[in-house]
């Protein structure tokens, strides 16, 4: 709804009260346009205020009424009606002005933003486009380039920034209402006539601006299609006259609404709202469970992961002690982490942070901090003589965490004296670059250690999701055998450049076999020997493609047997011009590898399609999905694609793999699963999971309703 109040008897002032963002809502735009009529019709009144109760001005459309059919006054004749009227109408902004939001505010004639408050058009996130007037004001308010950037990456600015832009009149550090009041009155009897945007002249795009973006664009969004679409209508503002390029802005927004991609996007906004709201099976959720304040962390092991873990920590703000046993790699750590933090510092035109980090060789200089990030490498020995270290050297209440990205945090947390203060904080690499943090909570852990956990996540800036603790937890179990299939798929026939190609056409933003170059073939060798899947702990009865009763590629270990690591090696699957060369090529001497690794097995390399490729992939990672839900290790599907979109580069407008196969059909999923289990009855993983084949049997029901389906979680609280 919207409040209306007098002030100073002669300003009408509308206050947007909808918490917490104050969405435009159906009920929310009939207040407001009521509420505008009921000023503009007072002769007392000579000027008039919008703002927004609880110190938001407002997030723009209420996205949860895109799901069924819209009803209540549309926004855009109210806009019109705002920006028509002969009071002069000032916006007054603080939090946010997002969307349908800043939209109502360009519809004012000025606008006033607090110096905190941020301003945007992030329609495009959702895979829409400002269709509240937004791409046709806003042009004519900053000049077309900065609206074309604007509109089409979703980019919000600060109000300093938006000040330099134009788009706000002044920002003030004072009560922003009562600057507006004043202001407002204080512009009673000028003219409107220029402070209505739909009126002003666009001057001339420079030559080729919207060719270069577009190709910018197509080349970048991976096959979204809201970025194209925002490019088309800020053309039209710059080529039509206002009324047509609002038509053109209508019906481009009406393809893009009913869109699975708009669909997909706008799950994705909710999907990682909702694992903030996490739940364990032992009833603690997040509602109930307290988290305990990080002042002092401590990251042991200084590799690629432990740095960048001490980098997101400091970013944070919170003190850290570093450390490193290796004094090779303590020197490296330190110097890397000094250089990130003072690019930061260049960055932000900031002193550099580094006094945060306390760089040592001793663990027991760890005895005072409130958690500890063990991030060493993927060795359980190791890492439970360092479990059982730090239960005695660290006080008693201090949580103990473990990167891990496979190991079992139970078998961790057990060495401990403490296991309830054992999670795991699996981060993805680089840990000061990727959004996403897996939580691992075990059998023992306390609500309180996961909760800590979250909301030490959330304090780093990133997507945290708590999962329970099963080998590879859900990302790296799940990614296992996507993996898998793509190297059959190579046994079978295809390259490593169709694989990818399939992939990267799907919307990942790099193939399989890339990714696997990029992050080293060792490490899934030392994963597959530590599982004793190849070197010493084969069990060499079986035959050459067999390991533990079921079908197996030796094709990577293979090529680790030759040192062909990937990019670090300058030859892994693809080709690179040198060692630590990105730019990868088809490897002629790789085909003729699998060319003889075929022979020498007696396969028959058969084509293979694009279709294929996918569902081969893609299905049996979505089976394995469906696995993890019904173990329960995942609380929702939510979770598995907030991991796959912020961790493993799943597109974005794809919504995630649980979305993808609601998307597709899950009958079709299973239809398909049978088809490939048939026809690869020694691969366990394509028999379709119990869950799939119940949600099938009663009717495939939207991913909404899957929750009902899962077993419920008991309490033994
Ligand atoms: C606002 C934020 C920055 C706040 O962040 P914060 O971290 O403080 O809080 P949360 O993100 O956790 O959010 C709190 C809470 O609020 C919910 N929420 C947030 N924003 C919205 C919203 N806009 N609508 C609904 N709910 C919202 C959020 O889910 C949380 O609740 P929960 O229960 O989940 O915990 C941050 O939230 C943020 O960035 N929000 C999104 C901002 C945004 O993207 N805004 C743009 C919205 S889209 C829009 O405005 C469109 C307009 O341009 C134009 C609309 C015109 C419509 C015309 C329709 C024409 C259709 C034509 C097609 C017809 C074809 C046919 O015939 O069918």
């Amino acid at each position: 709804m919207a409040k209306y109040s007098r002030l100073h008897g002669s300003v009408g002032l509308i206050s947007l009260a909808n918490p917490p963002v104050n969405a435009l809502s159906s009920v929310v735009r009939h207040a407001i346009s009521e509420k505008v009529a009921k000023a503009f019709r007072d002769p007392e009144v000579t000027c008039v205020v919008i703002c927004g109760e609880n110190g938001v001005f407002c997030g723009g459309a209420d996205i949860r009424e895109f799901a069924s059919t819209m009803r209540g006054p549309p926004l855009v004749p109210m806009i019109d009606a705002i920006e028509e009227g002969e009071k002069p109408v000032v916006a007054a902004i603080e939090g946010v002005a997002f969307g349908g939001g800043l939209e109502l505010a360009l519809g004012c004639h000025y606008r006033i933003a607090h110096y905190k408050a941020r301003v945007g058009l992030p329609e495009v996130t959702l895979g829409l486009l400002p269709a509240a007037g937004g791409t046709q004001r806003l042009p004519r308010l900053t000049g077309v380039a900065p609206a074309l950037q604007l509109i089409t990456t979703g980019r919000h600015v600060a109000a300093p920034e938006a000040l330099k832009l134009g788009i706000v009149d002044q920002v003030t550090e004072q009560n922003t209402v009562e600057v507006a009041v004043q202001f407002a009155k204080s512009v009673v009897g000028q003219a409107l006539h220029n402070r209505r945007l739909s009126l002003r002249q666009l001057s001339c795009p420079p030559d080729g601006l919207f060719e270069e973006t577009m190709a910018q664009i197509k080349q970048r969004a991976r096959g979204a299609v809201a970025p194209i679409a925002c490019v088309q209508a800020v053309k039209a503002a710059a080529t039509l006259p206002f009324k047509a390029g609002m038509d053109k802005e209508r019906d481009l927004m009406a393809t893009l609404f009913n869109s699975g991609q708009a669909k997909a996007l706008q799950y994705s906004f909710f999907a990682q709202r909702s694992v903030a709201k996490w739940n364990l099976p032992n009833g603690a959720h997040s509602g109930i469970s307290k988290a305990r304040a990080v002042h002092r962390a401590a990251v042991i092991g200084l590799g690629t992961m432990g740095r960048g873990i001490v980098v997101s920590l400091v970013r944070a703000g919170i003190s850290v002690i570093a450390m490193e046993t290796n004094e090779k790699q303590l020197h490296t750590g330190k110097k890397m982490v000094i250089a990130i933090l003072e690019k930061d510092a260049q960055k932000h035109n900031a002193a550099p942070r580094a006094d945060l980090v306390h760089f040592t060789e001793r663990l027991s200089d760890l005895s005072n901090v409130d958690l500890v990030i063990e991030a060493v490498y993927e060795d359980m020995v190791l890492k439970k003589d360092i479990f059982k270290q730090l239960s005695m050297i660290c006080k008693p209440d201090a949580f103990l965490c473990t990167n891990t990205s496979a190991l079992n945090v139970d078998e961790l947390a057990a060495v401990t004296g403490r296991p309830e203060m054992v999670v795991g904080m699996h981060f993805f690499a680089p840990a000061h670059v990727m959004k996403l943090l897996e939580v691992v909570y075990g059998q023992h852990s306390s609500p309180e250690a996961v909760a800590t956990a979250m909301q030490l996540g959330k304090r780093l800036g990133k997507v945290s999701v708590a999962v329970g603790n099963c080998p590879g937890f859900v990302g790296n179990r799940m990614m296992k055998l996507y993996v898998e299939q793509a190297h059959f798929l190579l046994e079978e026939g295809a390259t490593p450049e169709q694989v990818d190609e399939a992939l990267e056409e799907f919307g990942f933003a790099m193939g399989i076999f890339k990714v696997s170059d990029l992050s080293g073939l060792d490490v899934g060798w030392r994963v597959r020997k530590e599982a004793g899947l190849t070197g010493a702990g084969v069990d060499w009865k079986e035959p050459p493609r067999r390991r533990q009763g079921r079908r197996y590629s030796p094709l990577a270990d293979l090529l680790c047997e030759k040192g062909h690591l990937g990019q670090k090696t300058s030859r892994g699957w693809y080709l690179y011009e040198k060692p630590g060369g990105r730019d990868p090529k088809p490897d002629q001497g790789l085909h003729s590898f699998l060319v003889e690794y075929r022979s020498k097995y007696g396969l028959k390399a058969r084509r293979i399609d694009k279709d294929e490729v996918l569902e081969r992939c893609l299905f049996s990672l979505i089976n394995e999905g469906f696995c993890i839900l019904d173990d329960g290790i995942a609380s929702g599907p939510e979770d598995v694609d907030v991991i796959y979109v912020h961790g493993y580069g799943w597109p974005r407008h794809r919504g995630g793999p649980m979305f993808y196969a609601d998307m597709v059909g899950l009958s079709k999923v299973l239809e398909r699963l049978e088809f490939y289990h048939q026809a690869h009855p020694d691969v366990p993983y394509l028999k379709p999971s119990p869950l799939l084949r119940k949600l099938v049997r009663n009717g495939s029901p939207p991913i909404r309703e899957w929750r009902e389906f899962l077993k419920r979680p008991h309490s033994h609280l």
